[in-house]
C-alpha cells in the first residue's frame, strides 16, 4: 500500500547541454541499487529511489494500482517546465501475469531522468540528493545454470501434454503459451546494471525494461498510449538462427509457416478485439510483418488506435492493460481455459514473466510491454532461497531466475518447441555473461 498519505512535490526541470547528464546514456545515470528502468533505442526513462510504492496480489491487481494511481496523482504539487509525456510523477509498474498466485509492483522513484524526441529532463520528487555518485558497475563473475522449476525435459513434456490435449481432449482449446525457468548463480553479488547494460547494447530496438528486481529486454509492446493515442506490438510467430539460411531466407520461411501465422493470429485478434472496444478508430494491418532480432524473427502487427472519450473521458491506462492482458501471445485461445491449462501443465508461478511492465504518468500516458526474456531477482541481499541446492552457498553471489515460453498450437514439435525458448533465453543468458 502507499507508504504516505502527505503531499508530495514533484518537481520536471530540462537537462541543459552544458550538463554533463546530457550526453551520458540514460543507463549510465543510474547510481547503482535497485534500478528503475524503461529504455529503448537511447530514450525513455529511468529512475532509482522511493518516494512511493504498492505492492498488490490478485484478481484485482490492476484495479488497486489504479486506484491507488488516481488517489497518489492528486497528492502530488507539480511543478513541470518541459510538459512531455513522462515528464512529472511517474509509478513503473511491473504487474503480475496470473491473479493467483503472483506479487505486482508498483514503485515511483525519487529521481527519474527521461528522454523524448533529444530532449533530456530530471524529476525530483521531494527533495531527494539528484546529484548522487554513480558507483561502478560490478561484473557477477563466474555464472552457473540448474534447473528451475520446469527443467528442459519438463517443459518438453508439458508442450507434449498440451499438444496431446489440443488434439484429443479438448479441441476448443486452439493455443496454449507454456513457458521454461533457468536459474542463474553468480559468484559475485549482481549488479543489475550491468544486465541492463548489455541487453541495451545488443537489443536497441527492445525496451530494457527493471522494475522491482525483474529485468529484461522485451521486443513486445502490449499499450503505449499518449494522449488519445494508443499503439501496440503483438508478437507471436517465431523462426529462429540455423546453419545455411540468411535472414531473408528465414523471413521467407517465417511468413509462409501456416504453424506460425495461426499461432500469430490469436494474438493480434486477441488484443485487437479487446482494444476495439476502448476506440473509435483502430488500425490493424491485415497481414502481419516480419521483426528482426539478432537471436530470433517474429511475425509483428502494430496495431494504432485512437481513444474513444465515452462519458467525458477515455478509458484508463490500467483498465485497458486490465482488459487485454493477457493477449494470446502470452497467454492463449480461449483465454480462460488456456490460461487455467498453463497453471497444470507448467505447474511453477510465472511471477510477473508475461505481466505487464512499464511506467504511467499522471496525465494518464504510458507505456507498457509484455515482460518477456527476462531474469527475475531471486536475492537481492546475497542470501539463498534453499540453502541446500545454492552451489558456493553463503559466498554472497547472486541468483535469477531466467523465463522464456512459446506459443503451442495443436501441430506443435516439441523438439523444437524446445529449441525456440533456448534460442529466447540467450538474450537474457548472453547479458549475464557480459556478452556484448
Ligand atoms: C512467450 C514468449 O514469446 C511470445 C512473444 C513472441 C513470440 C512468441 C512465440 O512465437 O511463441 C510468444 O508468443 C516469450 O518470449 O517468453
Amino acid at each position: 500500500m502507499a507508504t504516505t498519505s502527505r503531499r508530495l512535490t514533484a518537481r520536471t526541470r530540462r537537462i541543459g547541454r552544458d550538463d554533463p547528464r546530457h550526453d551520458r546514456p540514460l543507463l549510465e545515470l543510474l547510481p547503482g541499487g535497485a534500478p528503475l528502468s524503461w529504455v529503448r533505442a537511447g530514450e525513455g526513462l529511468v529512475g532509482w529511489g522511493c518516494a512511493a510504492r504498492l505492492s498488490t496480489s490478485g484478481a484485482a491487481r490492476f484495479a488497486d494500482a489504479e486506484a491507488w494511481w488516481d488517489e497518489l496523482s492528486g497528492r502530488f504539487d507539480v511543478d513541470d517546465e518541459v510538459g512531455l509525456p513522462g515528464c512529472g510523477p511517474v509509478a513503473f509498474a511491473s504487474l503480475a501475469f496470473a491473479a493467483d498466485p503472483g506479487e505486482s509492483a508498483l514503485v515511483v522513484p525519487e529521481v527519474i531522468i527521461g528522454e523524448r524526441d533529444g530532449i533530456r529532463w530530471i524529476t525530483t520528487i521531494g527533495e531527494p540528493d539528484a546529484e548522487i555518485e554513480v558507483a561502478p558497475v560490478h561484473p557477477p563473475g563466474t555464472v552457473s545454470y540448474s534447473d528451475g522449476r520446469l527443467s528442459s525435459s519438463g517443459y518438453r513434456h508439458a508442450v507434449t501434454e498440451a499438444v496431446r490435449v489440443m488434439r484429443a481432449e479438448d479441441p476448443e482449446l486452439a493455443k496454449i503459451v507454456l513457458a521454461h525457468d533457468l536459474v542463474a548463480d553468480t559468484s559475485e553479488p549482481l549488479d543489475e546494471r550491468f544486465l541492463l547494460h548489455n541487453l541495451a547494447a545488443r537489443y536497441p530496438s527492445c525496451w530494457t525494461f527493471a522494475v522491482d528486481g525483474l529485468l529484461g529486454a522485451t521486443p513486445e509492446l502490449l499499450l503505449e498510449r499518449q494522449g488519445c493515442a494508443v499503439r501496440s506490438r503483438v508478437l507471436a510467430g517465431t523462426v529462429w538462427p540455423r546453419e545455411g539460411r540468411d535472414d531473408d531466407e528465414l523471413a521467407a520461411e517465417l511468413l509462409a509457416s501456416a504453424k506460425n501465422r495461426s499461432e500469430h493470429a490469436y494474438a493480434a485478434r486477441s488484443l485487437a478485439e479487446t482494444l476495439r472496444g476502448f476506440c473509435s478508430e483502430l488500425d490493424v494491418p491485415e497481414e502481419p510483418r516480419v521483426l528482426r532480432l539478432r537471436n530470433v524473427l517474429h511475425l509483428a502487427t502494430d496495431v494504432e488506435g485512437k481513444l474513444a472519450d465515452s462519458a467525458g473521458g477515455a478509458a484508463g491506462l490500467l483498465s485497458m492493460l486490465a482488459a487485454v492482458h493477457p493477449t494470446a501471445a502470452v497467454g492463449g485461445t480461449p483465454t480462460r481455459a488456456a490460461v487455467r491449462r498453463i497453471a497444470q501443465l507448467e505447474g511453477m508461478d510465472r511471477g510477473r514473466y508475461a505481466g505487464p511492465v512499464g511506467w504511467i504518468d499522471t496525465g494518464g500516458n504510458g507505456e507498457i510491454g509484455i515482460a518477456l526474456r527476462c531474469a527475475q531477482v531471486e536475492d537481492a541481499d546475497g542470501g539463498w532461497e534453499d540453502d541446500s541446492a545454492a552451489p558456493g552457498s553463503g559466498r554472497g553471489g547472486g541468483r535469477v531466475r531466467l523465463f522464456a515460453g512459446g506459443g503451442i498450437v495443436p501441430d506443435s514439435d516439441p523438439d523444437l518447441e524446445v529449441a525456440e525458448v533456448e534460442a529466447k533465453l540467450l538474450p537474457i543468458r548472453e547479458a549475464l555473461e557480459g556478452v556484448r
